[in-house]
Parts: C-alpha cells; structure tokens; sequence
C-alpha cells in the first residue's frame, strides 16, 4: 500500500488503471511560492514541497506518492491551472496549433529509498477547432488540469505527433515508478 499525497482525480485514476494499491490524501502546498521559470525546476521544486509537506503531516511510515505538473511552451512559458475560463481559453489559445510539453515530476520516498524522476511528453496540436474549444470551455474539464489541456480528452483529435508517455502528460509517469512500487511490494 502506498500513499498517494495529491487531490489530483487523473493521478488517482491513472494508479488505478494499473492496478497499484493506493489511498488517496491530500497534501497543501503553496506553489506561488517557487521562484523559478524554468518549468522542469518548478515542478521538481512543487513536487520536493509537496512531499515535505506529506512527511510533516502524515509521517513516513507508508510510502509517500507526490507529484507537479504544468505545460511549456515552444518560448518556455509555463502553463499552470487555469485560473477561471477566461485564463482557460487564453492557455488554450496558446496550445492550439503549437507544439508544447507536459513536464511532470515525481517523489516516492520510503524507509529504505528516494525516487524522484522528471519526464516531459512532447505534443504538436493542430489548431484548435473555435466551435469545439468553446464547447470545452463550457464543460468546465478543464478544471484543475495544467494548462487546461486533456491530452485523452478534448486534445487527443488534434495531436499531430507525441513523443513520451500519455501518463506523464496526464500528471504521473507510472511507468517509470512501477519497479520501485514493485520492490514496495516485495
Ligand atoms: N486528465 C488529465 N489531467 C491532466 C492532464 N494534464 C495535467 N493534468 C492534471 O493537472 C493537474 C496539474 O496540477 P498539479 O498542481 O500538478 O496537481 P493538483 O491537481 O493540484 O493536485 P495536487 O497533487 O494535490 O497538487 C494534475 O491533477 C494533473 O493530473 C491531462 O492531459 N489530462
């Protein structure tokens, strides 16, 4: 069992689809506090947070699960969570026919170890359809998703090319932990 320290529904969901047994809990961490613009620093630096502040309040008797996502630019502008639908449809507007990438960063500490691991998965979208991203803001799925974007969603019709992993742009490159969660296991 281990402990996923994050309020994130696609985090949880991609866990479960690979069949790894988790609780959820979430972990406060303000992230306005990170001073950088470098996306991959940010999100490492969120994720090393988040962590801490699961020790703090959980302790370490259970593996701790912690995670940070957000989206880069072709110019390196870090894309966060929308913070309303105007801020959606600009971010958005910013992804349409561009190429950008989902950088996500990993912490799985227990007793006996410390992974972290960085990923990016790199996307080339076509334009966005106007009538379709309108109908996406609408639905509001773009709430609390970095850089309002669902690559299994609304933008999965218009990547032109990806490189690296869906779970790593959907939050939590699983992959990449499943041999450390298996030594858990052991
Ligand atoms: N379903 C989906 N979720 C995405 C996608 N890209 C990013 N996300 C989610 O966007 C959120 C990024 O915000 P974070 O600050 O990293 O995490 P959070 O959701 O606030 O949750 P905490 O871990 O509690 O901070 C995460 O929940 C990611 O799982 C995507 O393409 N699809």
């Amino acid at each position: 069992m281990i402990c996923l320290c994050s309020a994130s529904e696609s985090r949880a969901y991609l866990l479960e689809k690979f069949g790894i047994e988790f609780e959820q809990k979430s972990v406060d961490f303000n992230e306005d506090q990170i001073v950088t613009d470098v996306a991959k620093d940010f999100v490492y630096l969120a994720s090393k947070g988040k962590l801490q502040a699961a020790e703090k309040r959980y302790g370490s008797d259970i593996p701790l699960l912690t995670a940070d996502s957000v989206i880069a630019t072709a110019e390196g502008e870090i894309l966060r969570k929308p913070k309303n639908r105007e801020d959606a449809r600009r971010i958005l507007s910013l992804q349409s026919g561009s190429c950008i990438s989902i950088i996500s960063s990993v912490h799985f500490k227990t007793k006996a170890f410390l992974f972290t691991n960085t990923s990016a998965t790199h996307y080339h979208f076509a334009k966005f359809d106007v009538d379709d991203l309108e109908a996406y803001l609408e639905s509001e799925l773009w709430q609390g998703k970095a850089g309002g974007c669902m690559v299994e969603g609304f933008c999965k019709k218009y990547i032109k090319s990806v490189d690296g992993y869906e779970s790593t742009a959907m939050g939590l490159q699983v992959e990449a932990l499943l041999p450390w969660i298996e030594w858990v296991k052991q």
